[in-house]
């Protein structure tokens, strides 16, 4: 076991103290300021590298079953391990979709037998994701993979009574419903942000509003069932501020923004380069703003990834015919961090909320797994914020390389991660899988 006992020397704790963290038999044992290593213990020099709990990530998609070419859960959870990321829920657009309790337990058994992260799989509201009868969501729920988050994410539940129905149904359990807010009618083959931009460059246009109306139908419903909604990806100020008034009104409503949309704008569309299409579209500098503005007030509880892989036939094609998505597990933290820590707008105890605690509370992982404190599970990240670096593709580990940062200059890198206690990266190096398998 010594192996797996660890002494981070020197870490910077996310209220700025320094610490001695020990990570023994899978759990924190201690953060006090002085720390002797027990024998056999793995000192890592933690001097100048900040600590955060492991980063929980409420929207990756790990693609399989289905969809092995762009990814699997093993490949899915490595680029998470390199990402820092120690949870990761798994949307359910794969194929089969999964709208049944053996899919959700396939998805979480595949994540236990990879080891490196943990896998809590999200459930299809729909059949199918077709948008017509409700799944069997509460064989899920109470299957072995204890499904709370339900989501047709890729697809907008768009039947206002489904939409109800369903937040009653979560609502017996706890659970929660995540909406990928799309109006289909409003964006039928749309291509970018609806603007002058894409007049100007010929492309169908993606308007605000078919975002924001469906985030303010499921306020309300949320209100009135008294059920959790989650919202996916915001990507407009209309829809910070939407969601803003619901929480004023005291309606059960969280919201993510993924790393993206909190630094990347629709400009880039202008290069036709398909790594820029994404759902939802990248919207303008004003959008950008308000989201990270609604991140500093507290409006946007989270930030998730949506880390979507494509393959490369995919993306490299005419804009019209590529793929929606992004991969972002391995820079969602340098990207978080060069656009809300360096900016002033938020500091590192934010970030532990935005990227762990707050994510494992609307997922309720439930099991003081991402406490980050003395007696919890050694789910650990190590940041080296002084980093800055070109990001390459060098820097991916899933199997699709559909990144929009090739060549942009990104602070800060993830030099550890401890997934219970074991070292899924190690100085930047990833577990080799038959020892993140066995352990
Ligand atoms: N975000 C995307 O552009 N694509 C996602 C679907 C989704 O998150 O809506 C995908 O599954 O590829
Ligand atoms: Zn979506
Ligand atoms: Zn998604």
């Amino acid at each position: 076991m010594s192996a797996n006992t660890h002494l981070l020397k020197g870490a910077t704790l996310p209220d700025g103290t320094v610490a001695d963290i020990l990570l023994e038999a899978g759990r924190i044992v201690s953060t006090e300021p002085r720390t002797a290593a027990p024998a056999g213990a793995v000192v890592v020099d933690a001097a100048g590298l900040v600590a955060l709990p492991g980063l929980v990530d409420l929207h990756t998609h790990l693609r399989e079953p289905g969809f092995e070419q762009s990814e699997t859960v093993l490949t899915g959870t490595r680029a998470a391990a390199a990402g820092g990321f120690t949870a990761v829920f798994a949307m359910a657009n794969t194929l089969p979709v999964a709208d049944t309790a053996g899919v959700v337990e396939q998805v979480q058994a595949l994540g236990r037998d990879a080891g490196y992260a943990t896998v809590r799989p999200i459930g299809a509201v729909t059949v199918g994701l077709a948008g017509e009868r409700l799944s069997e969501i509460g064989a899920m729920a109470h299957s072995r993979a204890a499904v709370r988050v339900f989501s047709d994410d890729g697809k907008c539940v768009h039947d206002s009574l489904l939409m109800r129905r369903a937040l009653e149904y979560v609502k017996t359990f706890d659970g929660v419903i995540a909406q990928h807010a799309q109006d289909p009618r409003l964006t039928e083959n749309a291509q970018m942000n609806e603007g002058a931009l894409s007049s100007e460059l010929g492309l169908k246009g993606w308007p605000a509003v078919a975002e924001e109306s469906i985030i303010a139908r499921d306020v309300l419903l949320a209100e009135h069932v008294g059920a959790r909604l989650h919202i996916c990806h915001l990507s407009t100020a209309g829809s910070v501020d939407v969601v803003r008034w619901a929480k004023a009104r005291g309606i059960a409503v969280t919201a993510e923004a993924t790393p993206h949309h909190l630094l990347l704008t629709e400009e880039l569309v202008r290069s036709y380069d398909a790594r820029y299409k994404v759902n939802p579209p990248l919207r303008r500098d004003e959008d950008v703003l308000a989201l990270r503005e609604g991140v500093a007030d507290g409006t946007i509880d989270i930030i998730a990834t949506d880390h979507a892989p494509h393959p490369r036939e995919s993306k490299e094609c005419e804009w019209d015919a590529a793929s929606f998505g992004m991969v972002g597990l391995e820079s969602a933290l340098p990207v978080v961090q060069t656009a809300l820590v360096d900016t002033g707008l938020v500091g590192w105890a934010d970030v532990a909320r935005l990227l762990s605690q707050k994510p494992a509370e609307i997922g309720r992982l439930n099991d003081h797994s991402h406490a980050f404190e003395p007696g919890s599970p050694a789910n650990v990240v190590l940041v080296d914020p002084a980093s800055s670096s070109v990001f390459g593709l060098d820097r991916l580990h899933g199997r699709s390389g559909n990144t929009p940062y090739e060549g942009v200059t990104l602070s800060g890198s993830v030099r550890w991660t401890f997934h219970e206690g074991f070292a899924t990266l190690r100085d930047g190096e990833l577990a080799p899988v038959g020892e993140a398998a066995v352990r």
